[in-house]
């Protein structure tokens, strides 16, 4: 309440005090004959009546609105502050109308310079719009929030929450505005300090923008010389001179605006760069919690289209803005010159044209903003489409993915029709107010070239300077728009530059051997996407160094976010996870990555040669390392098959490749690093089974490996030191395989059930083995013959039967 009465009281103090300068100095003081004089012999030309009565005018408003906030707070002041951009529009056509009265009282009056009376209340009337505006900004500001005492007897709680409630949405608004701002604000100051190291290049390119503008500034005055010279003194000499003076003006505006242009392209060339690397090397030390919450298209999207069109439209716009505004400062100099009452008069449209650039200006940000916002929208349906093209082409789905692009696009376009149509408007809208300019400057420059207060050639000039001054303002306006363009991308960029992770990767423990010995303590975990979803619950268990354990349970019990979490890939909710009796956030970061080494499910290869992916991340591997880690992978047979061995590119995600060499190759990679502890999250299924059987004998064989591997099919993990059973996030049972098969728990019940094939959906869609005895025993022969023969080959290695193999084995 005390906010509220303070600002109506400063708004009638200053609302009467505009009300006391007006009368008086229309008055001369307090002369009630001038009062009478001004009304009885009203004319526009010499009385000031009509600018005391817009005074009086304002000043009846600003009382309305005071009155309406004291009588009703909670419906003025959003009335008030709606209507703000049209309150706008008066101090502006109070201020056309003043500036125009000047020159009609100039008109009339010899000299209006002595006339103090007149100055005085033409200033006032203009600092009245001033105040007036301000009044009406401070009104919009007062709180509509009800007085809440927590007073029980007034009402309940929850009464009141709800009324907080009912206000918190429009606070929000209000604080992610005032944040939003000064985003843009930030973002073009951030711009500014990224441009640090162009600054020789700047200040270059300024010079010649400075020797360009000047020399555009010129022509029109010895344009004017011109005419004056051919057409009014009739001199061959002042022609010639003037000409020669031109001549020269043109090369050196040439040669500067060229140097400039170049050299602010060449700066955002540099910027571009220089962002483009920060935001590539901010979004890979994001930690992985971001990239499930980030699409892939986002990102691309902010390090290509968005990283272009800053610089871009920040090279071509401050390019034309910092030229634009030499020229117009320049310009409106000259003009003041050659005849005052002729610039004041353009000065008039002025702030017309700035309230439409301005208004223009803020719905464009938001059009390109959103335009933006959807072509990323519409890349996303592209990238995701032909990564994963012989899924949607096994699903027969061409079409239906067209039809999602298309639709996508569908509304891009439709925000693209707003843009154009917006331009569109603004544009009519500034030529049509240029060309009055222009019609009414003659019509006025006419009259001062008749009352002989012009020459014809200064009219020329003038009117030349005029053109030019309407440039200068259309391309500011246009130029700002294109300004908020970059700073709209710049924002987004700066978003990822600017992000912290919420993992860091900041330990620095690196001690010179590792035992592997694992250990989770009370761990709890919640993904970040779905903080509310409990994934781990209470797990503990330990891993002894040189132990393979395998962790089993159903499918989304938890056991891959087990692997996730002595990765480091996220923090856990509560609990630890320590390697070698410390948390693991605590290893440096390549040195937990060298030491602990992961074969996921779908392992990624880069579009690189097998030996490039197999050395991935090391420095001087030499081709026998590799060769002998791709022996223990299993991987050198089919690697020395194919025509260029080693070299072989494996295309892009390993895709050249079939699923099992793409495991092998990964299972080489990750031995190739000696590392303390191995993770096989299903690392070996699309293996068959000879191929499997390799594997693992080569990863048990390898001492001193702490390994822990999650499998499906329960033939790769009975073998393990120790089975840890996992189910819904808990840990159920732990034991060797027969012990478990005692204890008949859930892991005996999974081990039945895969006997009876009853997994077999979920295990290998290709099995189609019935679950009788019979048949597992056909199946088993099989298999056995299979072995037997060794034809189990590469090409077939993804065409695994694990039903059969879950009958040889169990
Ligand atoms: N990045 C993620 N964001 C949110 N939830 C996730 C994420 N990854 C996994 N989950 C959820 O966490 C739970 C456990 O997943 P996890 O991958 O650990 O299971 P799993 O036991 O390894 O399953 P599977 O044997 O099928 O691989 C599942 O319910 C899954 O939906």
């Amino acid at each position: 309440m005390a906010g509220k009465g303070k600002t109506v009281a400063v708004v009638m103090l200053l609302t009467l005090a505009d009300l006391a300068a007006n009368t008086v100095f229309y008055m001369h003081g307090v002369d009630v004959y001038k009062f009478m004089y001004g009304i009885n012999f009203f004319s526009m030309f010499t009385s000031m009546f009509d600018t005391w009565v817009l005074g009086v005018l304002r000043v009846c408003v600003m009382l309305g609105a005071v009155l309406s906030v004291l009588c009703n707070t909670q419906d003025a002041v959003p009335r008030i502050k709606l209507s703000q951009s049209w309150v706008s529009m008066y101090p502006a056509a109070v201020f056309a109308y003043t500036v125009t009265k000047l020159l009609l009282y100039a008109e009339k009056e010899e000299d209006i310079l002595p006339k103090l009376w007149f100055w005085a209340q033409f200033g006032g009337s203009l600092v009245g719009c001033v105040v007036f505006y301000f009044n009406w900004i401070l009104l919009s500001k007062i709180s509509t929030k009800p007085y809440l005492s927590v007073n029980k007897e007034e009402g309940t709680e929850e009464e009141i929450k709800g009324l907080v409630g009912d206000e918190e949405p429009n606070d929000k608004k209000k604080k992610r505005k005032k944040e939003k701002d000064e985003d843009g604000k930030s973002a073009v100051l951030k711009l500014m300090s990224y441009s640090k190291p162009d600054l020789p290049y700047l200040l270059t390119a300024t010079a010649f923008l400075l020797g360009a503008a000047v020399s555009d500034i010129f022509e029109p005055y010895y344009t004017g010389q011109v005419i004056d010279g051919i057409a009014i003194e009739k001199s061959q000499e002042k022609f010639t001179r003037a000409i020669i003076i031109m001549t020269l003006l043109s090369i050196t505006s040439g040669v500067c605006a060229g140097l400039r242009g170049g050299l602010f392209s060449v700066c955002m060339a540099r910027l571009n760069i220089r962002l483009r690397n920060l935001l590539f090397k901010s979004v890979t030390q994001q930690e992985i919690g971001f990239f499930d919450s980030v699409k892939t298209g986002d990102i691309t999207s902010r390090l290509t289209s968005d990283t272009s069109t800053m610089s871009d439209m920040l090279s071509l716009n401050l390019n034309i803005f910092l030229r634009s505004f030499v020229r117009g400062a320049g310009t409106l100099f000259f003009m003041f010159k050659l005849s005052w009452q002729l610039t004041i008069f353009t000065l008039v449209i002025v702030p017309v044209v700035a309230g439409v650039s301005k208004i223009y200006g803020k719905y464009f940000k938001k059009l390109s903003k959103a335009v933006q916002d959807s072509l990323a929208r519409a890349n996303e349906v592209a990238e995701e489409t032909v990564a994963s093209l012989r899924t949607v082409r096994s699903f027969a789905h061409e079409n239906g993915e067209c039809d999602r692009y298309r639709e996508k696009l569908k509304a891009t376009y439709k925000l693209n029709i707003k843009e154009a149509l917006a331009y569109g408007g603004y544009s009519m809208t500034t030529h049509t107010l240029e060309l009055a300019m222009v019609v009414l400057t003659l019509y006025y420059g006419g009259h001062l070239v008749i009352t002989n207060r012009l020459t014809g050639g200064n009219l020329v000039s003038f009117i030349l300077y005029q053109m030019e001054l309407g440039d200068a303002i259309e391309d500011m306006g246009s130029v700002y728009t294109g300004l908020m363009q970059a700073v709209g991308a710049s924002e987004k960029v700066f978003e990822y530059i600017d992000r912290k992770p919420e993992v860091q990767n900041n330990g620095l423990l690196a001690p010179d051997k590792l035992e592997g010995h694992i250990e989770f303590k009370d761990v709890c975990f919640a993904y970040p996407a779905r903080k509310d979803i409990p994934v781990l619950k209470d797990v503990s268990f330990e891993v002894s160094p040189g132990e393979v354990v395998a962790l089993v349970g159903p499918s989304g019990s938890g056991k891959s976010t087990c692997v996730n979490l002595l990765e480091h890939f996220y923090e856990t909710t509560s609990g630890q996870v320590l390697l070698d009796g410390n948390p693991i956030m605590a290893y440096d970061h390549k040195f937990l990555h060298r030491m602990i080494a992961l074969v996921g499910q779908e392992p990624v290869l880069f579009a690189r040669s097998i030996k490039d992916n197999i050395s991935y991340a090391l420095n001087n591997c030499s081709l026998e390392e590799v060769q002998q880690v791709a022996r223990q992978a299993n991987a050198h047979q089919f690697i020395a098959e194919l025509p260029e061995g080693y070299e072989t590119e494996t295309g892009e995600k390993g895709m050249q490749l079939s699923g099992g060499q793409k495991q092998r190759v990964a299972i080489a990679r990750a031995l190739i690093r000696r590392p303390a502890v191995l993770l096989l999250d299903e690392a070996t299924s699309a293996l068959d089974a000879e191929s499997e059987h390799l594997v693992q004998q080569a990863i048990q064989n390898l001492h001193g490996h702490t390994v822990i591997l999650i499998a499906h099919r329960l033939s790769t993990v009975e073998r393990a030191d120790r089975i840890i059973v996992i189910d819904r996030g808990s840990v159920v049972e732990q034991g060797r395989h027969r012990e478990l098969m005692q204890q008949d728990g859930l892991y005996a019940k999974l081990v039945q059930r895969q006997l009876l094939g009853l997994d077999s959906k979920e295990e290998d869609s290709t099995a189609e083995a019935e679950p009788t005895a019979n048949s597992q025993y056909g199946s088993m022969k099989a298999s056995r013959g299979r072995l037997k023969s060794g034809s189990s080959s590469d090409s077939d290695s993804d065409s695994d039967s694990s039903g059969s193999d879950v009958a040889i084995r169990v």
